[in-house]
């Protein structure tokens, strides 16, 4: 059987005076290694695009972390430039695309700043510079030059018994995981269930209530250590996984 196809949407970056549709590679690394899957990696267009014809095409969509953030305006609220950076362009790809594959039970795995899309895309809203609030953490990047430090194993999540993310890391409890973001969901989604969340109270794990096939969301970065750690490892196997049952019968 030929290996399944997975969308990965892009960020705008800019280098040498050019936009780029850009993904990072330790996402393509972790569904190559580790899922098994070949991942197709999806423009940003703000508008023009037929995400149907992508979805028709593949058999599981990862939406990867950003350095930006979701636009303000997509829940409700007035943007500043404190919210920044954006990236329109990624969030008019992501959402829907996101709201389609659930639809459609396409298999979907949503990291960091996809968790975060997953949640507005289904209705809820997010929280800014949380470590600013009173008893949370500072879960933002590292302040250090070295990407394996910045992206390295510092902080326990506790996982819910008997949840999705539970089956799909292979253990319930406490697991420890990296953290790299300033943001995290305020308003829950309806359709959302909360499944892990750290010591003061952050959400980092949700699971789509009543999906027709694997659809959760991780606050953490399974991806960077997918092929050493073990969780991290178990997360994109049931990932592939998923997406082979879905290429298997489509
Ligand atoms: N911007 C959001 C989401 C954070 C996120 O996806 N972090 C990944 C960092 C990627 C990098 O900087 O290399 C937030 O800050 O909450």
């Amino acid at each position: 059987m030929l290996a399944p196809i997975i969308a990965i949407p892009a960020d705008i970056r800019h280098l040498d005076k050019a936009d780029w549709h850009a993904a990072q590679t330790q996402y393509v690394n972790a569904a190559v290694k580790v899922a098994k899957v070949i991942p197709l990696i999806v423009p940003a267009l703000e508008d023009g695009h037929d995400l149907d014809a992508v979805l028709d095409r593949v058999d599981g969509v990862l939406i990867s972390g950003s350095a930006s953030n979701v636009h303000p305006s997509l829940y409700g609220k007035v943007a500043t430039e404190a919210d920044g950076p954006f990236d329109p362009a990624r969030d008019a790809t992501s959402l829907p695309l996101i709201r389609k594959a659930i639809e459609r039970g396409i298999p979907l795995l949503a990291i960091c700043r996809g968790l975060q899309e997953l949640n507005v895309a289904l209705g809820g809203t997010l929280a800014s510079e949380i470590q600013e609030q009173p008893g949370i953490w500072d879960h933002r990047k590292p302040p250090v030059d070295s990407r394996d430090e910045m992206y390295a194993i510092r902080q326990p999540v506790f996982v819910q018994e008997g949840s999705c993310i539970a089956r799909h890391l292979g253990l319930a409890g406490e697991v420890q995981v990296n953290s790299l973001h300033r943001q995290a969901i305020a308003e829950t989604a309806p359709r959302l269930q909360v499944e892990a969340t750290a010591a003061d109270g952050t959400i980092e794990a949700v699971s789509v209530i009543d999906a027709k096939g694997f659809a959760v969301g991780v606050q953490w970065h399974p991806e960077y250590w997918a092929e050493t750690d073990s969780p991290s490892r178990a997360l994109f196997e049931a990932f592939g996984e998923a997406v082979r049952a879905y290429a298997a019968r489509r």
